[in-house]
């Protein structure tokens, strides 16, 4: 598109109603109008084409700047590989993607918007769910969970380590 474009939906997602604003931002967006929508957006859909590798390799640049801009210690992300149907002109593997949404600690998915709907609505819906997680008191929270975990694992690891 050659301008923003937003799309609003309700859905009822584990039972509770969701009022959806998606906002599909253009390519040439400046960096002070993204980053007033990173500040209006709740979670991001970090997508590039599996076929334009440069559209993978501005994707950490730009969670840089949804974390600088955000500032929380947890940000909604889901990182979309596309065009999974173009497999002949693969110029990222998926490999790659599942590695970079590691390191970027966001959720990742494969899949072509042109051929596979249900695949686009599985990533917006998990997007939904960490969103609605990250809005629950902190200790009801499944990545604050799973945070508390970690820290355990890495402690008793820790003290395992000194006994030898
Ligand atoms: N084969 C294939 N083509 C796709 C897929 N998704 C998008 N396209 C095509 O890729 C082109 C760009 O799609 P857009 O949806 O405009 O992508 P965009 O990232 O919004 O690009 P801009 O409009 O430049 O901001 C169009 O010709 C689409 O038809 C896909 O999953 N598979």
């Amino acid at each position: 598109h050659k301008k923003e474009v937003t799309y609003k939906c309700s859905r009822v997602v584990d039972q509770e109603a969701v009022d959806l604003e998606i906002l599909d931002l253009t390519w040439k967006s400046s960096v002070a109008s993204l980053e007033s929508s990173i500040r209006w957006a709740d979670g991001f859909l970090l997508l590039y084409s599996i076929t334009q590798r440069f559209s993978f390799l501005e994707v950490p640049q730009l969670k840089t700047l949804i974390d600088q801009t955000k500032q929380n210690l947890v940000v909604p992300v889901v990182l979309v590989a596309n065009k999974a149907d173009l497999e002949i002109g693969r110029q990222v593997t998926t490999d790659e993607g599942q590695r970079l949404a590691k390191d970027l600690r966001c959720g990742f998915r494969e899949l072509s918007v042109a051929e596979a709907v249900l695949a686009v609505e599985a990533a917006v819906l998990q997007l939904i769910r960490l969103v609605l997680d990250q809005q629950r008191p902190l200790p009801e929270r499944r990545s604050y969970m799973l945070t508390v975990r970690h820290a355990l694992t890495r402690k008793l690891t820790r003290s395992k380590t000194m006994q030898w």
